[in-house]
């Protein structure tokens, strides 16, 4: 991994925890130019501090805001004068049926999932493409196939994974990558800050977060694929057969994972 990373300019966005925190690491650690964004400079702090490591950029931004997502990539070509990679890996969850659901959640988790994931790319784009670098987001099995309670979440990730599928077919001959990652459930903050039917953060977690994979687990394939140049990457098993099985046997598929989440705690099905 060394040889592949080291001084390339690295862009994640949403890197004060989970995934995004656990692939600004494995990037330093690999000798590269990390730069994240995050909203709260607090949180940007304490990842400064923590990793203790100059090669460290950090911008208060907020994906969901074109502005922002300029300002952050215009801050990284300033600072390091080039873009290799960037992983659009900011984002937000909900659980809250569709019925009861206020229509401005589906909206927020659109911004920031889908529309930070364009403007970041938009603005990124044209120093990837001389650098023939890659662009990555950090999917979800819920951008292969619905699951309930997360409408809005499912959406954003399909409308994510549309764009950079698209993206990819554009640039086929250009030397630049187009990618995703799907991680399985992963431990992480993802479900405490998910959205009920007002917008609220649910602060807490239906699953045992200790049994799930971790961030630096999901860190470690991610840069593999990155450097190994794949296409999309689907981490669990689970996952794969969920894709498989939504793509050979819809009908199935809804009632499989009906009957999962049904059994979900709180789960209002
Ligand atoms: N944890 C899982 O089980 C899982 C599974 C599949 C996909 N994912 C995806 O992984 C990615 C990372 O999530 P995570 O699991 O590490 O959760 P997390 O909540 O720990 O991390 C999400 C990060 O995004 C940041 N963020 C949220 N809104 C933002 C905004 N408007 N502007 C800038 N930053 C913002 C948060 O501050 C945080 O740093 C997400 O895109 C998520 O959809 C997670």
């Amino acid at each position: 991994m060394q040889t592949n990373f080291q001084h390339k300019s690295v862009v994640i966005t949403g890197g004060t925890s989970g995934i995004g925190r656990a692939l600004a690491v494995a990037f330093l650690q690999a000798g590269a130019k990390v730069s994240v964004c995050g909203r709260r400079e607090a949180a940007l702090n304490a990842l400064r501090e923590e990793v203790n490591n100059p090669l460290l950029h950090t911008f208060v931004a907020d994906v969901g805001r074109e502005s922002d997502c300029k300002a952050f990539i215009d801050s990284v070509l300033e600072k390091y004068g080039g873009i290799d990679i960037l992983i659009n890996n900011a984002g937000v969850s909900m659980r809250a049926l569709f019925r009861d659901v206020e229509v401005d959640v589906l909206k927020t988790l659109m911004d920031i999932n889908f529309w930070g994931t364009v403007y970041c790319t938009k603005f990124a784009l044209p120093s990837i493409t001389a650098n023939k670098g890659t662009i990555a987001g950090v999917s979800s099995i819920a951008g292969y196939r619905g699951l309930p309670g997360r409408t809005g979440y499912s959406a954003s990730k399909f409308a994510m994974q549309g764009f950079l599928e698209t993206l990819r077919t554009e640039n086929l001959h250009t030397g630049v990558n187009v990618m995703w990652v799907c991680p399985g459930f992963t431990s992480s903050n993802i479900r405490n800050t998910a959205l009920d039917q007002t917008g609220h953060s649910q602060k807490e977690t239906p699953l045992d977060e200790s049994r799930l994979m971790s961030a630096e687990e999901v860190a470690q394939h991610t840069l593999k694929a990155i450097a190994r140049r794949k296409r999309t990457v689907v981490l669990t098993i689970q996952g794969k057969l969920t894709v498989l099985l939504s793509h050979v046997i819809p009908r199935w598929a809804d009632q499989l994972v009906f009957n999962h989440f049904r059994k979900e705690p709180g789960s209002p099905l």
